[in-house]
């Protein structure tokens, strides 16, 4: 029921991220639309520098694709246009006629326009199939309506085309022709898979209307890259059912492969080996067992690798303005808008222009930091290395030293958290001046940098991200699932939780918030910022703190069967002991039980394990200070 539970919470964010994803199609598309007529005549050329998918699998579209082309000297423009929107018409019939075909020479030919234009399933319902010849045979060329026949798909056609160098001509073996072996089973499988299940109605999302999956289609969701440019994000996304963006850029130097859509047009052949269905198997196995962090930190991983190769020989400077312009209702860049602004306005070289660009790169530069560095995320999971040490240090310190050494473990601890974030954030403030080494930003590079983020996160990017104190807190029971509680909670999109203990409000009070809220993950608004720290139960100090902060804190108090609970508090210390090489401790039974004056045995209710468990004790302190319909009460036995 977890995994259940689980699949349905991924299921929810991955809709939220394709709601966004959508809208930041349409941003593209309307700059797209505007590119051309900024650019003026004479300028720079645009080389072709990508191709951006974005696939959904979420709302079981296809495919939509947001491309960007150049024409070709001699296309007919309409033509190239009705020849783009959907997938699959890619050869020349006619001179005059936009040439996609594999006997393509003309990729050096001057570019004439950026174009771009999004295709959409829902957009352009026709099927559109037509001949076409391919090695000296005649194919058929699909938009993945085309009933299943042997159909070859532009995306992929494109992608190879945009691999390579410009002036080699290609031919039709170069660009995959059906003697070439398959790169990646694992895709084909997952996008039979995919085209196996019926094909879903149309619906709504966030306003926009999202078509269902084609009956034969043949796009697929991202699977497993064969190299890791192949897919930023990991098959378990999309089988889980969360929105995939795949993003691909023409790496500058050669030998440097995008990967990502070649399997797609290996997908679209004839002939291909059947699927092992262990294969597929095992990939499903994969998926269900991986949480939400660990995706977090496999897309992370290969966003981090693929963001800092990107590098940017397409400039021009006009766009710089128009960026900002355009990025502004997604996120204020607009000199003035951010704190600190004027003073950065005033002193950036190349006036406001600059500023502006600063402005940018600033933003990109916090982004980045919260999506892509570990420590400063708090998934609900401990990612810290200097944290880890610091507990292990500090257990054993604890120990023979006392609570001095654990001062001491906390500002090592800080110490090295603060040189860690500074060098992150060096790294990538040089990743990102990479990004301005002509000086200049391109407009749909950054775009499509915001796509990723926006995709890494699930949440529009506009909205204040920062470190909230947490509005609600899992107060105990220690040993009751309480980690259970806060890691199913921390799926939701809505809710952020905080990952190690903070045990602000018993052991660290006298640090004050700011040092609470530093330990607090970032989130927007519209999120709720959770905490659990088990011992704030049975502290008398805690609730009137806690009520000091916040009168209208929201508790959760998980309760387990108290003497299973004091058993497992008792296995914990055992434990501890034995990693720790320390004798074990005394029998359960002879620290349970306590002997009277008079000789009888009784309950040892001044034994931690024992005392944890009188519930009722800690709660009446708890209603002193918060009325009932704050407090949550869950029983630990029916929730895991
Ligand atoms: N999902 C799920 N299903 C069943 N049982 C679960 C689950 N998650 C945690 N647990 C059990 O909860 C116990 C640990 O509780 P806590 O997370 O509150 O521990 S702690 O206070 O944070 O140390 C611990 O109990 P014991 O195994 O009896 O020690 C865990 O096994």
């Amino acid at each position: 029921s977890h995994r259940q539970a689980w699949a349905s919470q991924t299921q929810e964010f991955g809709r939220a991220t394709a709601a966004v994803q959508w809208r930041i199609a349409e941003l593209l598309l309307a700059k797209a639309k505007s590119l051309s007529r900024i650019r003026p005549a004479g300028r720079r050329q645009y080389p072709l520098p990508m191709a951006t998918q974005i696939a959904t699998p979420t709302d079981a579209a296809c495919i939509r694709t947001l491309s960007m082309a150049r024409t070709v000297a001699g296309c007919d423009q309409s033509k190239m246009k009705a020849d783009w929107l959907p997938v699959g018409q890619a050869v020349r019939q006619a001179p005059g006629d936009c040439d996609w075909s594999p006997g393509l020479r003309a990729t050096d030919a001057v570019t004439r326009t950026l174009m771009l234009d999004m295709w959409a399933p829902g957009l352009y319902s026709k099927p559109r199939c037509s001949r076409g010849v391919r090695d000296g045979r005649e194919v058929d060329w699909d938009d993945g309506n085309c009933g299943g026949r042997s159909c070859w798909h532009w995306g992929g056609r494109m992608q190879r085309q945009l691999e390579l160098p410009q002036t080699q001509a290609t031919s039709p073996a170069e660009l995959g022709g059906p003697g070439r072996q398959p790169q990646a089973p694992l895709v084909r499988q997952l996008g039979r898979e995919a085209a196996a299940t019926q094909p879903q109605a149309d619906h709504v999302v966030d306003g926009l209307r999202l078509p269902g999956r084609p009956r034969h289609s043949r796009c697929l969701p991202a699977a497993a890259p064969p190299t890791p440019q192949a897919s930023l994000y990991a098959p378990s996304v999309a089988a889980a059912g969360a929105a995939v963006v795949n993003v691909d850029v023409r790496p500058p130097a050669a030998g440097v492969q995008t990967a990502c859509c070649n399997d797609i047009e290996s997908a679209g052949q004839g002939g291909e080996p059947q699927p092992e269905a262990a294969q597929v198997h095992d990939a499903l196995r994969q998926v269900e067992f991986r949480t939400k962090p660990q995706l977090h930190r496999t897309f992370n991983r290969n966003l981090l690798d693929r963001v800092f190769a990107l590098t940017f020989d397409l400039i021009s400077t006009d766009i710089v303005d128009a960026v900002a312009d355009e990025i502004h209702p997604v996120q204020p860049v607009r000199a003035g808008a951010l704190p600190g602004a004027a003073s950065v306005e005033a002193a950036a070289p190349g006036g406001r222009r600059g500023c502006r660009r600063q402005l940018v790169a600033d933003w990109l530069t916090d982004v980045l930091m919260v999506l892509l560095h570990p420590s400063r995320r708090g998934d609900g999971h401990r990612s810290d290395d200097c944290d880890e040490d610091c507990d292990a240090e500090e257990a054993s310190e604890h120990q023979q030293l006392g609570a001095v050494a654990m001062g001491s473990c906390r500002q090592s601890m800080l110490a090295c958290q603060e040189k860690r974030s500074g060098v992150v954030k060096e790294e990538m403030q040089a990743g990102l001046r990479n990004f301005f080494v002509a000086e200049e930003l391109c407009a749909v590079h950054l775009l499509t940098i915001l796509l990723i983020v926006t995709s890494a996160t699930g949440i529009a990017a506009s909205g204040g991200l920062r470190r909230r104190l947490p509005q609600a807190l899992i107060i105990g029971a220690k040993k009751s699932g309480t980690r259970a509680l806060l890691a199913f909670s921390a799926l939701h999109p809505a809710v952020r939780a905080a990952g190690p203990e903070a045990h602000f409000f018993d052991r660290h009070f006298r640090r004050g918030l700011r040092w609470y809220r530093r330990r607090m993950p970032r989130s927007r608004p519209a999120q709720l910022t959770l905490e659990k720290t088990p011992a704030y139960l049975v502290d008398p100090k805690v609730p009137v703190r806690v009520r000091q902060m916040n009168p209208e804190m929201k508790l959760v108090l998980l309760v387990r069967d108290p003497v299973t609970r004091a058993m497992s508090d008792y296995a914990q210390a055992v434990d501890n002991a034995a990693r720790r090489g320390r004798p074990p401790p005394p029998p359960f039974e002879q620290l349970a039980f306590v002997r009277r004056p008079d000789g009888n045995l009784t309950v040892n209710t001044a034994w931690s394990p024992v005392r944890i468990g009188r519930y009722a004790e800690h709660l009446s302190r708890w209603l002193d200070q918060f009325p009932r319909n704050q407090i949550l009460v869950l029983s630990a036995e029916r929730l895991v």
